[in-house]
């Protein structure tokens, strides 16, 4: 007699944008996902902050729970999925509930990743539980299955994301339409893409938190905020959209990991990428990252990284490797064996920069700026001087040859310390592509 494998029974802490998307995939694809796992994936119970929310779907067939953790401790629950969101909070209690009682836990929280990645995966691994948080990162894009399956038989060098939806859709939209970042910033939380505190977005926190856990994936350590310093951007100004553009650039807010002869540099800021580079490609609310490794060379995902349906689909693969029986360490190797590899220093970030400043149309104004950057030792690839700025005096724009971020922020101090310079300058890293391992 053929026995039939038993449902996969789930747990849902959360029901906004993502746990409603949940709710509906698995609702509405119930055959098919039962096809693709083997067996049924079935929700048995519930929880969020306000039960009586109408919510657009029927959750009167599964239990609720006030206090999400309960979820965990169920006995008809194999699984539970957080979709609460928060680094620390109930978010973290479920997790260690679960996890301590040997179920599987799936997040798409990174805030909650980023922070406690580690002891968490060390937890899973020690009561045998799955852990699995695909939709941490760039939302629909399988990349974390890329860097920890896909990828798993290469050594990276490098990866550069575009990691925030709501940021690529501000930037994209003040380049496209000329609006203004507040405008658009209001439509980016009313699709759904922005975190319940929409600076962890423009800020770079969030991609921060995203960029943790690809180069804890990349490289084999615990993720680690305290490694990535971050800029987001709210200082991009429509001037610089424009001058980026004429000088063959667009600009994106980057995740960027990378290992150099020194460490591994992890850093959150908006570049300029070259307009023939595929993230330069990546518009709107897509998200996209760009992998060098050995032997594959440069591999590029892309997709929607925000939003209901996407992250509701990330969460709904990592439930059916659950429902599978797929397991592996939650970090690519077990948690006990993450390295702790030196951290490359904000300021000996070695690069190209851009930069532009208001200063006052007289003789003398250029060479002023030119002995500045010959004192901080920083090499000009090109200075023009542009059209009058409209709040006075005339733009001054440039970009270096490569120089180290600490001269180049002497050379900073030094123009704010002139006269003839109206305005705090302006800067910005110019990035490439990165580079496979030699
Ligand atoms: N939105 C997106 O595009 C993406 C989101 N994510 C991540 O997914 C997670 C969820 O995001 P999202 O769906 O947008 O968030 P929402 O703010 O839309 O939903 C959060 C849900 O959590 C519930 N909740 C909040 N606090 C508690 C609590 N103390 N106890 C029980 N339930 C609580 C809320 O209840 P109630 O509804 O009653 O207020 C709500 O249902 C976050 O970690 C986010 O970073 C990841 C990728 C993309
Ligand atoms: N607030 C995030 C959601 C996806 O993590 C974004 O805009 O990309």
């Amino acid at each position: 007699m053929t026995e039939t494998p038993s449902s996969l029974r789930l747990g849902i802490a959360g029901l906004g944008t993502v746990g409603r998307g949940l709710v509906r995939i698995i609702e509405d694809m119930a055959d098919l996902l039962s096809a693709r796992a083997g067996r049924r994936i079935v929700i048995r119970a519930v929880s969020a902050r306000t039960r009586k929310r109408d919510r657009g779907i029927d959750l009167s067939p599964y239990a609720w729970c006030d206090n999400p953790v309960d979820l965990a401790a169920l006995d008809d629950v194999d699984a539970v999925v957080e979709l609460i969101g928060g680094g620390d909070g109930p978010a973290l209690a479920l997790a260690r509930e679960t996890l301590g009682r040997g179920k599987a836990f799936v997040t798409a929280n990174k805030a909650l990743i980023a922070a406690h990645g580690a002891t968490l995966a060390a937890l899973a691994e020690k009561n045998g539980a799955p852990l699995r948080f695909e939709a941490a990162v760039a939302g629909g894009i399988p990349v974390i299955k890329a860097l920890r399956e896909g990828l798993a038989g290469n050594r990276v060098g490098g990866l550069y994301g575009i990691l925030n939806g709501t940021c690529n859709y501000i930037l994209t939209r003040m380049e496209e339409e000329g609006l203004a970042f507040d405008d658009v910033l209001a439509d980016a939380q009313r699709l759904g893409y922005a975190e319940a505190d929409p600076t962890f977005d423009i800020d770079g926190i969030d991609t921060a938190h995203k960029t943790a856990i690809l180069a804890a994936l990349a490289f084999g350590c615990a993720p680690d905020m305290d490694a990535v310093p971050c800029e987001g951007i709210r200082s991009i100004a429509p001037v610089d959209i424009d001058y980026a553009s004429e000088l063959g650039y667009r600009i994106k807010l980057l995740g960027i990991a990378r290992k150099t002869a020194k460490g591994l540099e992890t850093r959150v800021y908006p570049a300029m990428v070259p307009l023939a580079s595929p993230l330069a490609q990546v518009g709107g609310a897509l998200n996209a990252v760009v992998i060098a490794a050995d032997p594959v060379g440069q591999t590029v995902y892309e997709g929607f990284g925000a939003g209901e349906g996407p992250t509701a689909s990330a969460v709904a693969a990592d439930i059916i490797d659950i429902a599978r029986g797929l397991g592996g360490p939650p970090l690519g190797v077990p948690a006990a064996r993450l390295e702790t590899p030196v951290s490359i220093p904000r300021e000996a970030h070695e690069g190209r920069f851009y930069m532009r400043l208001r200063v006052e149309d007289r003789p003398g104004v250029m060479a002023d700026i030119t002995a500045g950057l010959a004192r901080a030792g920083v090499s000009i690839e090109s200075l023009l001087q542009r059209g009058a700025a409209l709040n006075g005096g005339v733009y001054v724009v440039l970009t270096t040859h490569m120089a180290v971020e600490a001269a180049v922020a002497e050379a900073l101090t030094l123009f704010r310390q002139l006269d003839s310079v109206l305005e705090s300058p302006t800067m910005i890293r110019v990035e490439g592509e990165p580079e496979t391992p030699a």
